[in-house]
């Protein structure tokens, strides 16, 4: 008598705990009809037990992804085996609202669901039971996270003034291309320019119109990209930039094409017109060619000689016979 005392509080208290624990818990039988909905399930769905059980999980809730969840309870009744779904894969599996004052970014509570097999007392699964968390603090401040990583790590890529990619990870991307094409022996050019007599700018406008210039010439490389190059600014007012999948032909055709765009483009800074040149050279990936910094040392020297040759104008390197 003492021992049935004893059970019966025992039971007592694990219904008491069900229904008032932080954690949805539901059971289904095998064609997924409701027979047991905590009190988490009745206070974030809005739907109570009483009305709730003995019905259809997915006719109650027409937005759930019916097929994949089907599918994946059905392998737990067949391989009697615990299943996870996780709110990295699936933000969530019931849509609740978040009232979580400190996650109060978040529309909707991110879940975690475990699927369970329940034995019955002849040791078959007849149901399963869904247990779902509410992880939605975890996966705000992860993915607030994983946005600052993001940010950081595009800072650390990016010039401030051009939004180019800056020196150290241009010469990455250069780098990846070089031995792409030690690889794979695709064409790849290596366009680098710099702006003419730039001084005679910032000495007759200022620091300040240079700057201008320089993010002007920026935004006018950037209309001529093709998804694959790369473009950074390789210092104070000279680019580089690697044309993936590009002859020296075809190099010498973009950078011509860029050449005359800057060259006729005017910029208006405080109502003043300023107008600039580039020098351009060029050098395509040869086989002589042993290393990313002869790659460009070649296009440097290419672009001394269109200094040299007057300005404004483009020069293929040739190697010296
Ligand atoms: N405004 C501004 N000026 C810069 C920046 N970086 C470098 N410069 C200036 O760019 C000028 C480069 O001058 P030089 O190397 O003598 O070359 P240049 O006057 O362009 O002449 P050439 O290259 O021979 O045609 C210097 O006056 C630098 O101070 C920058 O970020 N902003």
């Amino acid at each position: 008598m003492a021992y049935d005392q004893s059970a019966m509080n025992e039971l007592h208290w694990l219904i008491d705990m069900v229904q008032t624990i932080e954690v949805g818990l539901v059971v289904l039988d095998k064609n997924f009809d409701i027979q047991l909905w905590n009190g988490f399930m009745e206070n974030h769905s809005g739907v109570s037990p009483n009305s709730i059980k003995g019905s259809n999980l997915f006719e109650q809730f027409d937005y759930l992804p019916a097929d994949w969840l089907k599918k994946k309870m059905e392998s737990v009744f067949l391989l009697k085996n615990r299943a996870f779904i996780s709110w990295e894969q699936r933000p969530y599996v019931f849509k609740f609202k978040n009232y979580r004052p400190i996650t109060g970014r978040a529309d909707f509570m991110y879940q975690n669901v475990t699927l369970l097999p329940l034995s019955s007392l002849t040791g078959q699964i007849t149901h399963i039971s869904m247990i779902v968390y509410d992880v939605t603090d975890v996966a705000i401040h992860k993915l607030q996270l994983k946005a600052v990583n993001e940010r950081l790590e595009h800072l650390s890529q990016t010039d401030g003034l051009t939004q180019l990619h800056n020196r150290r990870y241009w010469q990455i991307c250069m780098q990846k291309e070089f031995d792409r094409h030690a690889r794979y022996g695709d064409k790849t050019s290596l366009v680098m320019f710099d702006i003419d007599h730039f001084k005679k700018v910032n000495d007759t406008y200022g620091h300040m119109a240079g700057d201008k210039v320089i993010q002007h010439i920026s935004h006018l490389l950037k209309q001529s990209l093709r998804e694959t190059d790369c473009a950074g600014r390789y210092g104070g007012e000279e680019f580089a930039v690697v044309l993936a999948k590009t002859s020296a032909k075809d190099a010498l055709n973009f950078a011509e094409r860029l050449r005359h765009k800057i060259a006729t483009t005017e910029l208006i800074y405080e109502g003043e017109p300023i107008k600039v040149t580039v020098s351009i050279g060029i050098s395509d990936l040869q086989e002589q060619i042993g290393n990313s910094g002869q790659w460009l040392s070649f296009a440097d020297q290419a672009l001394y000689q269109a200094k040299k040759a007057g300005r404004n104008n483009c020069v293929i390197y040739k190697p010296k016979t």
